[in-house]
């Protein structure tokens, strides 16, 4: 397609799916704005904006698809804007919010008004933020959320995802309700109780600072998502009230058994409680991205000095085996570490294991 495209906010989301959307369709004309003229400059420089809009009223008037790409708040609104501007007959305006309740009760008013609103949601991402975290392939495999209202035309839906296909998303429809409880249950509960469990090590860090020094390996994986926006987190537990504090009621619930099985030394029940989530864990489907990222990860074990990074990494190269992340796991201070290596395919990975076999003596593993 060749259409007009305007972005708004241009950030790790705004940004990554105006680099789906050109790859799909580069002809298309993307133009962007944000609040922050910076954020606008750096768009425009790393190639993911063709132009910039002075004002949202500027970007909008000759668009044919329109995505607000900022916090949930802005995001409504952006949207009670919409209902004055004289757009164009068919434009298509949707969002990337985390939620999806309040925003689309806002689409109501834009749909008495003729205007379509289509909401969205691709439900991967990071704790990045910022343009310059955009990636063409951030939502590759995941799933994108879509909530159209009971009036939206088909044609449209199918239209917008023409234009988004080139994240290579799969999409599916749901209703907002259940779109807020789900992201409820599998994201905003997680950055709440990644947030509270960091809360907890600093509160320990006051008066023990190993605290600091040991916090590896399990911590920093469930608290990675801590060091997400905090705008962003603010609006979106604003904006899903209702369903997270019955949630984090099921929760306090939760640890109170939790407390009550170690209290009473219930190694039993103990037991079964981390035998079920683990079972429950092992089960879910990998390799598709989503609220819990998979990739095809492979562990090696490897003394912890200088240059072992380049050095794994240069037996990849001489195989041309290509990665897409690498990171270490410093769970044995000062002896060894855990390098994970992650690849788009499992076929990769399983030459890698190889190759890794082939020149070294490092021992690898593909479950951890
Ligand atoms: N980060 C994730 O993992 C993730 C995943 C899926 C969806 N989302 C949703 O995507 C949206 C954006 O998140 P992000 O991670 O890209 O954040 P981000 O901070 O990287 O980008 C947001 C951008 O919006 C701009 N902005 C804020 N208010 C604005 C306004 N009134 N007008 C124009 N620009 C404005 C900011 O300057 C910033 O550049 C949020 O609604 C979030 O809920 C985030
Ligand atoms: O991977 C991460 O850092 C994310 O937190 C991504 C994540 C999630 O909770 O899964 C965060 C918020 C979005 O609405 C969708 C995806």
């Amino acid at each position: 397609m060749n259409g007009r495209v305007f972005i708004i906010g241009l950030g790790l989301i705004g940004g990554s799916l105006a680099l789906g959307i050109k790859a799909k369709h580069p002809h298309c004309s993307i133009i962007g704005y944000d609040v922050s003229d910076q954020n606008v400059k750096l768009g425009k420089m790393l190639g993911v904006i063709d132009e910039k809009a002075d004002s949202i009223m500027e970007g909008a008037l000759d668009a044919d698809l329109i995505i607000i790409s900022t916090p949930v708040k802005e995001t409504e609104i952006i949207m009670e804007m919409f209902g004055e501007l004289p757009l164009k007959k068919d434009v298509i305006i949707t969002d990337v919010g985390s939620t999806k309740g309040r925003i689309m009760e806002k689409a109501e008013l834009l749909s008495q008004k003729g205007i379509t609103f289509i909401g969205g949601h691709p439900m991967a991402g990071s704790h990045k933020s910022g343009v310059t975290a955009a990636k063409s392939l951030l939502f590759e495999n995941a799933f994108y959320l879509i909530t159209p209202d009971n009036f939206t035309d088909e044609d449209k839906v199918k239209c917008l995802m023409n234009w988004l296909g080139g994240t290579k998303a799969k999409f599916l429809v749901i209703t907002p309700s259940e779109h807020d409880l789900l992201t409820g249950v599998i994201s905003h509960m997680p950055h709440i109780v990644a947030a509270s469990l960091v809360h907890q090590a600093d509160q320990t860090s006051k008066t023990n600072e190993l605290v600091t020094r040991l916090a590896a390996g399990g911590f920093r994986d469930i608290t990675r998502i801590a060091s997400s926006s905090p705008a962003m987190w603010r609006d979106i537990l604003l904006h899903n009230k209702e369903v997270l504090l019955k949630l984090l009621k099921d929760w306090q619930d939760e640890m109170n058994l939790v407390i009550s099985l170690i209290d009473e030394e219930n190694a039993e029940g103990l037991f079964t409680y981390f035998e079920d989530a683990k079972k429950f864990r092992d089960e879910l489907p990998k390799n598709q991205k989503g609220a819990i990222p998979a990739f095809y990860d492979l562990y090696v074990d490897v003394p912890d000095y200088p240059g072992v990074i380049s050095e794994i990494t240069g037996y990849l190269a001489k195989e041309a085996i290509s990665i897409t992340n690498i990171r270490i796991i410093e769970t044995r201070e000062d002896i060894n570490g855990i390098l994970v290596i992650s690849f788009q395919t499992d076929e990769d990975r399983m030459r890698a294991q190889k190759c890794i076999a082939a020149y070294s003596n490092y021992d690898t593993t593909i479950e951890k």
